[in-house]
């Protein structure tokens, strides 16, 4: 059996836990029945042999499995992961998917997607990632009576993301304790109404109101001060003619959208500028998790 589950952009400048939008990279698990336990990695990761003992991965199927059966199997996981740890791609809403995912798959009982939404909700407390991870797409989401409302929206492949990597990671805990504790009236409405804007944008492929739709005064200054380098990453995707630029959930990563005809242009600017940065394009992921038997 496999699963696989994509990277996430959470946030999207100012729809702070809000927003978020599914890529093509991926975290990819092959399970299989096994006399003993034993768990391989290839990929990210795989240069950490701490995930070979003790993985969230695990330790969230093992819960999960042991609730839906009844039977103590072993089990052989193979895990091929593309999504970077602690970057702002949703590395661990890509890990807590597929665990819930796998559980359910692996004892041939029916998932509907709404509902592994709302279990994952229990282990990551903000939508924006989880949701795009589970559905792909593009999604605004929320929590009401915990459950996720949300609304999807499918993106076309005449439009690309250019990511770029930093080479240090960023703890989303640690991340989250650098914003204020309050915000002014005038912040609160500034983001509200880009927020709102940029939503509307992407529901009516209205892209050059991407530009402006997507500033932000809640998080991303407060958290680009930790690696000052990125003010200069989203000057030059915009310069370069990027519709949007942002940082990508609590960072490291930098996140852009462009036309088709523009993206490697503005990914050799960064490229040429930022040496020491992972830079690429990738496509939109419109599926969400995907369980293959
Ligand atoms: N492939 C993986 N296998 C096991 N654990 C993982 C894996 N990927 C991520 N994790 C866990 O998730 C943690 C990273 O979560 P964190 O929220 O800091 O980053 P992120 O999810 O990549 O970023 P963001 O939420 O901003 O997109 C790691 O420290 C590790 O505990
Ligand atoms: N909305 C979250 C995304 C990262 O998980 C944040 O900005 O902290």
């Amino acid at each position: 059996m496999r699963v696989s589950v994509p990277a996430t952009s959470a946030n999207m400048g100012p729809g702070f836990d809000t927003l978020g939008i599914a890529l093509r990279m991926k975290n990819q698990v092959v399970i299989k029945p096994s006399k003993f336990h034993s768990v391989s990695l290839k990929g990210e990761g795989s240069n950490n042999p701490a995930l070979k003992d003790n993985n969230m991965f695990i330790s969230i199927f093992n819960d999960f499995y042991h609730n839906l059966s009844t039977k103590r199997r072993n089990f052989r996981f193979e895990f091929f992961n593309e999504v970077p740890m602690s970057r702002g791609l949703g590395s661990s809403s890509a890990v807590i998917v597929s665990a819930i995912a796998s559980a359910y798959a692996i004892e041939g009982i029916e998932l509907p997607k709404p509902k592994l939404l709302n279990l994952a909700l229990a282990y990551e407390n903000h939508p924006d990632n989880i949701t795009p991870a589970v559905m792909g797409g593009f999604n605004v989401a929320t929590v009401q009576d915990n459950e996720v409302k949300y609304i999807k929206k499918d993106m076309p492949k005449y439009l690309k993301a250019i990511v770029v990597i930093p080479n240090r990671p960023i703890s989303t805990h640690m991340s989250r304790k650098t914003l204020p504790y309050k915000y002014s009236k005038d912040d609160a409405v500034f983001n509200l109404s880009h927020a709102s804007l940029l939503t509307a944008a992407f529901m009516t492929e209205n892209w050059e109101m991407l530009r402006i739709a997507s500033q932000d005064k809640f998080h991303q200054k407060y958290r680009m001060k930790q690696m000052p380098e990125l003010f200069e990453v989203q000057k030059t995707s915009l310069k370069a003619g990027s519709l949007m630029s942002t940082l990508s959930g609590s960072g490291s990563t930098f996140f852009s959208i462009s036309h088709a005809d523009d993206c490697r242009k503005i990914e050799k600017e960064l490229k040429a500028k930022f040496p020491h940065f992972r830079v690429f394009v990738s496509d939109f992921d419109n599926y969400g998790v995907r369980v293959d038997k």
